[in-house]
């Protein structure tokens, strides 16, 4: 089933017009579909059936608690870049045993604080943190599981900015220096060497570079168990794309496919870190029109969300469809829809071809992944409501934020410290 969808004129999100939100909790806010969390989640959970597995779901595409606690719930393990989203995924229930820490630049606090909590494993990126983990480690009385992010030097083919495995980028060990680094790990005392991860890029349409990333790992693997370093899994990452506007991502089963007939034999499990392809199209953000504006040569509507909202297109040229929430038969007119915002890079699309009067809503969809948690306070805008719908039940899952939460850090420093 589609979780948003027209009924007669009225886009509904399951059971509810999306219009009954915007009149109960106001704009902009998100709105996510639970059905659509689940048919994401079941997606990987069928496909990778039958093979030792643990989908671990990188919460930086959307960290709502409410969204956090549904994946645990489904059995989720989490990816996380900080020792904040570690505490999120506590905050939500999930549980310690089934994260994963990755990230170019954990503090020895942030390490110390994720050993206490005890978690699965850190995705190592660099000899140093290697080192300093061991120390971590050690001073805490501990032993570190570790698996080394390896960098395959392939291709992701997709956005620049959202590519990660060229040797380039910063993330990851180099694939020339990775049997040094694990020679080195395995010397370390304090450190438990179980697994290797890589993670290439976000937003691919085409699985055959996480696949020949795969491979690749492979022949590490097959190298280090010849060096009598045995690991216990390999982690691909995450990065399947979706469908924003015309693209075809690939098939989740075929992906997984893939993978069993690449791992089938070798006792190695297996680790995923989806982030996009578990939530974007199960959530919107829902805006409404505060002005129409001809200017010259060009259409505006001037909506009441904006780039600190959703800062997608603004920040990657990125397309999401901008539908009216409530259809009209008016005459169609090409918009640039843009916010309130002091800058010219502030719009959420261009060139769209609308039916729409003032004070209409619309939805930009495909707004669940890189939304919600990319948003700032830009132009002192509080962040939007979140709310999380099942059925016919609605959930306000983030409270739009105050002017007080706003100021709150500097109000009491006004006068000075002394
Ligand atoms: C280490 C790591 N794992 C997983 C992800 C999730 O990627 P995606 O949302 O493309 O599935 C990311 C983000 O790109 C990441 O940096
Ligand atoms: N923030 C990006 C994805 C980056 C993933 C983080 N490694 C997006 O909105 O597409």
């Amino acid at each position: 089933m589609q979780a948003f969808q027209y009924q007669d004129r009225e886009l509904f999100v399951e059971d509810v017009p999306l219009a009954q939100i915007a009149d109960t909790f106001g704009t902009p806010c998100y709105v996510y579909a639970e059905s659509a969390l689940t048919q994401a989640y079941s997606a990987y959970s069928n496909a990778f059936a039958g093979i030792d597995h643990l989908v671990c779901y990188a919460l930086k595409a959307n960290s709502n608690l409410a969204v956090i606690r549904h994946f645990a719930s489904l059995g989720s393990g989490f990816d996380t870049v900080s020792i904040g989203e570690i505490r999120r995924v506590l905050a939500a229930g999930g549980e310690a045993g089934k994260i994963v820490f990755s990230g170019v630049g954990k503090s020895a606090d942030e390490m110390r604080q994720a050993l206490e909590i005890g978690i699965h494993c850190f995705n190592v990126e660099s000899v140093n943190e290697l080192e300093r983990l061991n120390r971590v480690a050690g001073e805490a009385g501990k032993r570190a599981p570790i698996s080394l992010r390896v960098n395959p030097n392939v291709d992701a083919r997709t956005h620049p900015y959202i590519s990660t495995g060229l040797k380039n980028n910063k993330f990851g060990i180099a694939y020339e220096q990775a049997l040094d680094t694990y020679r080195r790990a395995a010397a370390l005392p304090n450190l438990n060497v179980i697994g290797i991860d890589c993670h290439i890029g976000s937003q691919l349409t085409d699985a055959t570079p996480l696949i020949d990333a795969l491979d690749r790992l492979l022949v590490l693997v097959d190298q280090l168990g010849e060096a009598g370093i045995r690991l216990k899994h390999v982690d691909i990452g995450g990065g399947l794309g979706i469908r924003y506007d015309h693209e075809t991502p690939p098939d989740v089963a075929a992906y997984a496919a893939a993978i069993k007939q690449r791992l089938a034999g070798r006792g190695l499990s297996l680790l995923l870190e989806p982030g996009r392809s578990l939530v974007g199209n199960a959530g919107v953000l829902l805006t409404r029109i505060e002005y129409l504006k001809q200017g010259d040569g060009k259409h505006f509507a001037i909506v009441d969300a904006a780039m600190n909202d959703l800062m997608r297109p603004s920040y990657y040229q990125a397309y999401h469809q901008i539908r009216p929430v409530t259809r009209r038969d008016d005459a169609v007119a090409t918009y640039d829809v843009v916010g309130p915002v002091c800058e010219s890079s502030d719009f959420l699309g261009k060139d769209r071809e609308l039916a729409v009067q003032e004070g209409d809503l619309l939805a930009v969809m495909s707004a669940g992944a890189y939304g919600a948690t990319m948003s700032s306070n830009y132009n002192t805008r509080p962040r939007g409501a979140e709310l999380l719908v099942s059925g016919d039940s609605v959930r306000l899952v983030r409270a739009r934020e105050t002017f007080e939460q706003l100021i709150a850090n500097e109000i009491g420093l006004l006068d000075g410290n002394d």
